[in-house]
């Protein structure tokens, strides 16, 4: 390793010499013609490769994409940031992203060393200074960062095609465990910009605490999800193997307040993924749904929230998404996704499209992507929308009961053990449908005086349960009271027509047969 060091300083020494020699050359080379000029250059770095046995590799910030900087590069400042900055004499200190985390860097003009393999290879952090001439509208592309890269001639291979595309994987790795997580919202289509590919989705830093933990449902059914997930992020290899794009769909449905929404939030944090929060009611037609697919990246979940809502019979748009806690309480029984041939596919989203969405341009993007549609109505979407393969786990959020009230009064109370009340409560969410988000509420008293008293809350819930149970008990007898009286109501209309009916066919016959009588007596009056 000193050895390294000093063979490097004394490159470094015989570097200033070579520095002092192209300052002269470029003192004196205004002075010769060009075709010279490019000779003697080619034949000075073909002099210096042969007495210099090292070889360097320059990564620059902005590649070939002018106004991005380059994937190699940001990898690259990654890895050094997390294996080698340690190891260097001037680092840099800033503030990440989410002006929380401290990212520590190399410093510009800074060296370090790494080892792979058994070799020795230089970093060599610098940036270029701007011509002064030049006025930039782009900040940050004033100055030219880049990262060079030095070791022996002999390792150009191992370099070449092991370290660096080793580099570039670590580094990927390291800006997917350090990034702030992103929660993404389409924007109408009229603020796209043509110029700014970016323009299609804003976003904002994804921080929801929820957590399977967290999680209120059955522990078999929690233990599935994680197991299902797991294996996704974990099949990389196999998806290729068989030939499938490597994305998975989930259906979430259930009544409000079960936690679909929650779970979407316990999946991203579960799996480290950026969430694309898609409004389909703000997507004019197939095309535009396209293009948003196309500006989401990998490591992503594509949420569709409430799909029966989005997009009715005739593809035109509701107005209020969410006017009321049943979504769809306004008008129930109109089916919505229909698989009617789309006559005008350039002014709406159709289910083609959607189903394109999903599986025709997936396949050719790849890049281990979830789709998650909630419903509160499974049965309203039409089955080539959910069928397996598009949709390939339906989960279903369904009321609160014991296992995961336990999770509830754990989070909210911090009671672990069996309380006295459980017996009870146990009982009655047996018995009554109440969604977590409902139990959860009555933990949760906000009132000073009951603060953080679990004895108060639970009997707070056995209370509310117990109205719960009673009211639900009084909604069924009244609609056992209105299905009895539509019966009777139905009967009595029946009885009423019926009787019309025969009365109506009475009164023909009566007709029919007076003519009849009138026609025979007019016959017996005729001379013969
Ligand atoms: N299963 C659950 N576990 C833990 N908390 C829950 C659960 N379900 C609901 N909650 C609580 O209730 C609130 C509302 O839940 P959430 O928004 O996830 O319900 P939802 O099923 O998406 O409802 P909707 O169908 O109306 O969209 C959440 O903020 C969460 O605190
Ligand atoms: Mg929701």
């Amino acid at each position: 390793m000193a050895a390294a060091a000093m063979m490097v300083e004394r490159w470094a020494g015989l570097g200033s010499v070579v520095a002092s020699v192209l300052f002269l050359w470029s003192m004196v080379q205004n002075h010769i013609p060009p075709t010279l000029r490019l000779y003697l250059t080619a034949w000075a770095s073909k002099l210096s490769s042969y007495i210099n046995p090292y070889l360097q590799i320059t990564i620059s910030e902005y590649g070939a994409e002018r106004f991005q900087r380059s994937d190699l590069f940001l990898a690259a400042e990654a890895y050094l940031s997390d294996a080698c900055a340690r190891r260097a004499r001037r680092l840099r200190a800033e503030l990440g992203k989410d002006s929380k985390t401290l990212q520590v860097s190399v410093d510009d003009h800074e060296e370090v060393t790494d080892e792979f393999s058994g070799t020795t290879i230089w970093w060599y952090a610098s940036k270029r200074q701007p011509k002064a001439s030049v006025i930039n509208f782009y900040p940050g592309q004033d100055e030219k960062r880049f990262y060079r890269v030095v070791f022996h001639r002999r390792h150009r291979d191992l370099v070449v095609d092991t370290y660096l595309p080793f580099v570039l994987g670590e580094g990927r790795a390291v800006t997917v465990k350090n990034r702030q997580r992103r929660l993404f919202t389409n924007n109408a289509s009229s603020s796209w910009s043509p110029y700014r590919a970016k323009s299609v989705w804003s976003h904002v830093p994804f921080e929801h605490p929820a957590t399977f933990d967290t999680l209120a449902m059955d522990p078999d059914q929690k233990e599935a999800i994680l197991d299902d997930l797991t294996a996704f992020q974990e099949s990389k290899e196999y998806y290729a193997k068989v030939g499938k794009a490597w994305k998975r769909g989930y259906l979430l449905y259930g009544p409000p307040g079960t936690g679909k929404s929650t779970m979407i939030a316990a999946m991203a944090n579960f799996l480290d993924y950026d969430v694309y929060d898609l409004e389909l009611t703000a997507v004019k037609n197939n095309t535009e749904l396209r293009k948003l697919f196309i500006e989401t990246t990998g490591k992503s979940i594509i949420v569709i929230e409430d799909i029966d809502c989005s997009v009715d019979l005739t593809g035109k748009r509701r107005k209020t998404k969410k006017a009321s806690g049943d979504k769809d309480s306004d008008d129930n029984d109109k089916p919505k996704l229909p698989m009617e041939p789309e006559k005008d596919d350039a002014t709406k989203v159709t289910l083609s499209g959607l189903l394109n969405f999903i599986d025709g341009l997936w396949s050719a993007c790849g890049g281990e992507r979830i789709i998650i549609f909630t419903t509160n109505h499974k049965e309203k979407l039409d089955p080539a929308l959910i069928r397996r393969g598009r949709m390939d786990k339906h989960i279903e959020m369904s009321y609160c009961r014991f296992e995961g009230f336990k999770v509830l009064a754990n989070n909210y109370l911090d009671v672990v053990v069996e309380h006295e009340l459980f017996g009870e409560i146990r009982r009655l969410l047996e018995e009554t449908d109440m969604s977590p988000a409902d139990v959860a509420e009555n933990l949760m008293p906000m009132s000073k005086k009951k603060k953080r008293d679990p004895n108060v809350c639970l009997l707070g819930l056995i209370e509310a349960l117990k109205k719960a149970k009673e009211d639900a008990a009084v909604a069924k007898a009244k609609e056992e009271e209105d299905a009895k009286e539509a019966e009777a109501k139905k009967a009595k209309e029946k009885e009423e027509a019926e009787a019309k009916e025969s009365k109506e066919k009475d009164e023909v016959k009566d007709k029919t047969s007076e003519e009849t009588n009138g026609e025979i007596k007019q016959a017996d009056k005729s001379p013969e």
